[in-house]
C-alpha cells in the first residue's frame, strides 16, 4: 500500500492566493484622498452639488473614463484630471463622506494603517476655513474607523496635510499640520507637478516643520530625476521620499551582475529613507515601462527601504491589494516579501515609535504568522479526507 502525501510548502515560500494578499495586514503610507474617491460617490455629490462638468454621469463609465484619462504617460495630464474630485470636495459634508469611505474602503482591503494626504488648499472654492477642512476630513476619518470596526475590521488612519508645490502656501500649510499634530494629523508633503517647482522654493515650510520637530515626505523623483531626490532629502530634510523611482539612475549594474550605488542612491540606503513606490501610479505616468521593469523590484533585494502604495486608488484602478498582486505577478513574492515591504512602511510611518511597534509586533506580524501557518492546517484536514474515501 502506497500513501501519497501531498508535499505541501511552507506559505512563506509559496506565492499567496488573491485571498491570501487580502486577508494580510497592509500598510499605505502614501494614497491621496482626492484620488481614491468611489465613482459612484462622485455622481452622487456632484448631483447633490450641481456640479455639471463630469466628462460621464454612469458610475462606471466615470471610473473608467479617470483610469483611461490618467493614462497618459505624463504628470501633468495625470493630475488635470483631479478637477473633478477636488470640484465635489468643497463642503464639510461632502469631505466627510470621502474621508469615511476611504477609511472604510481601505479596512475591507486588509490595511490596518494608512496615512491618507490631501491639499487643504485645494477644498476653499465654497467658503470653507482651512481649519473646517483638516476638521471634517478628520471626522470622516474616525467615522470611517468606526464603521470598519463593526464589519469586523481595524484600522487606524492618519492624515498628512499636502501644500502643492507651484503654489506659495507651503508655511501656512505647515503650520497647519502642526497646530493639528497629535490631532489626527501625523505629517506634511509637498505633491504637483515635479518639473519647474523644485521643493527649496518651499524651504520655509520644511525649515519651520524641523524647528518644531515635525515630519515630512515630499514627492521626488517621480517626474524628474536625481536633482529633484538630492534636493528633497539635502536641502529640504525631507523624512520620506514620495515615490523616488529614479534614484535607480544613481545605480549601475554591470554585466555580471555586480553593483554600484552613487554616492546619493548609497545615502538613501545607508539612512534608511524610506521610498514611497506606487507602480501602477508610475505606469500611468511614464516613470516606469512595466512591473517587471519597476525599480522596486532591484531595490528590494538591494534592502533600499522601500514600500508598497496605491498612490490614486481611482485614477489607477487599484488597491492595497492589486499592488502587491501586481509585484507577486511580476516578480514571485511571498508572504515573506508581502511582510517585508509592511513592516518596513509602519517603520516609516509619521506615529510615534512605541506604537509603530507595537503594530509591528502585536498586528502585522501575527497576521503573517497566520496565513503562513494555514498550510499545516490544511494538509491535516485533506489526510482525514483521503481516509474517509
Ligand atoms: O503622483 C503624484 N505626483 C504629484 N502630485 C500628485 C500625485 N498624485 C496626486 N497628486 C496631487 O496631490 C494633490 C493633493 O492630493 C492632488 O490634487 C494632485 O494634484
Ligand atoms: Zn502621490
Amino acid at each position: 500500500m502506497t500513501s501519497q502525501t501531498t508535499a505541501a510548502s511552507p506559505a512563506h515560500s509559496r506565492v499567496p492566493s488573491r485571498e491570501q494578499i487580502r486577508r494580510a495586514p497592509k500598510v499605505l503610507l502614501h494614497d491621496h484622498l482626492d484620488g481614491g474617491l468611489r465613482p459612484g460617490t462622485i455622481v452622487d455629490l456632484a448631483r447633490e452639488q450641481g456640479y455639471e462638468n463630469l466628462p460621464e454621469s454612469d458610475a462606471d463609465k466615470l471610473g473608467t473614463w479617470f483610469r483611461e484619462a490618467a493614462d497618459s504617460g505624463s504628470l501633468e495630464r495625470y493630475l488635470e484630471t483631479f478637477a473633478h474630485t477636488c470640484a465635489v470636495m468643497q463642503t464639510k459634508e461632502a469631505l466627510k463622506r470621502v474621508a469615511a469611505e476611504c477609511a472604510e474602503d481601505l479596512a475591507e482591503d486588509g490595511v490596518v494603517y494608512a496615512e491618507i494626504r490631501y491639499a487643504p488648499e485645494q477644498h476653499l472654492e465654497q467658503g470653507l476655513t482651512l481649519e473646517e477642512v483638516v476638521e471634517a476630513v478628520n471626522d470622516g476619518f474616525r467615522e470611517g474607523e468606526r464603521r470598519a470596526k463593526e464589519n469586523g475590521h481595524r484600522i487606524r488612519v492618519g492624515a498628512l496635510l499636502t501644500a502643492m508645490r507651484h503654489a506659495a502656501r507651503a508655511l501656512e500649510i505647515a503650520e497647519l499640520a502642526n497646530r493639528y499634530r497629535d490631532l489626527g494629523v501625523v505629517g506634511f508633503d509637498i505633491a504637483g507637478a515635479e518639473a519647474g517647482h523644485p521643493p527649496t522654493r518651499h524651504l520655509d515650510a520644511f525649515e519651520y516643520l524641523k524647528r518644531e520637530n515635525n515630519h515630512f515626505t515630499i514627492h521626488a523623483g517621480e517626474a524628474f530625476g536625481l536633482p529633484s531626490i538630492w534636493q528633497a532629502l539635502q536641502w529640504c530634510g525631507a523624512d520620506r521620499l514620495g515615490h523616488g523611482v529614479r534614484i535607480i539612475d544613481d545605480i549601475k549594474v554591470a554585466a555580471d551582475g555586480s553593483v554600484q550605488l552613487g554616492r546619493l542612491a548609497s545615502y538613501v540606503r545607508d539612512k534608511r529613507i524610506p521610498l514611497e513606490m506606487c507602480p501602477s501610479s508610475n505606469l500611468q505616468t511614464g516613470a516606469a515601462a512595466s512591473y517587471a521593469d519597476h525599480p522596486i523590484g532591484l531595490l528590494r533585494k538591494l534592502h533600499f527601504r522601500a514600500t508598497v502604495n496605491t498612490d490614486n486608488r481611482l485614477m489607477s484602478g487599484t488597491s492595497m491589494s492589486r499592488e502587491f498582486e501586481h509585484l507577486v505577478d511580476a516578480f514571485g513574492y511571498t508572504l515573506d516579501d508581502l511582510q517585508w515591504f509592511s513592516v518596513n512602511a509602519m517603520k516609516s510611518a509619521f506615529i510615534p515609535f512605541d506604537e509603530r511597534l507595537a503594530m509591528i509586533n502585536d498586528v502585522i506580524k501575527p497576521g503573517y504568522a497566520e496565513l503562513k501557518a494555514e498550510w499545516l492546517f490544511r494538509q491535516t484536514a485533506s489526510t482525514s479526507g483521503s481516509v474517509a474515501e
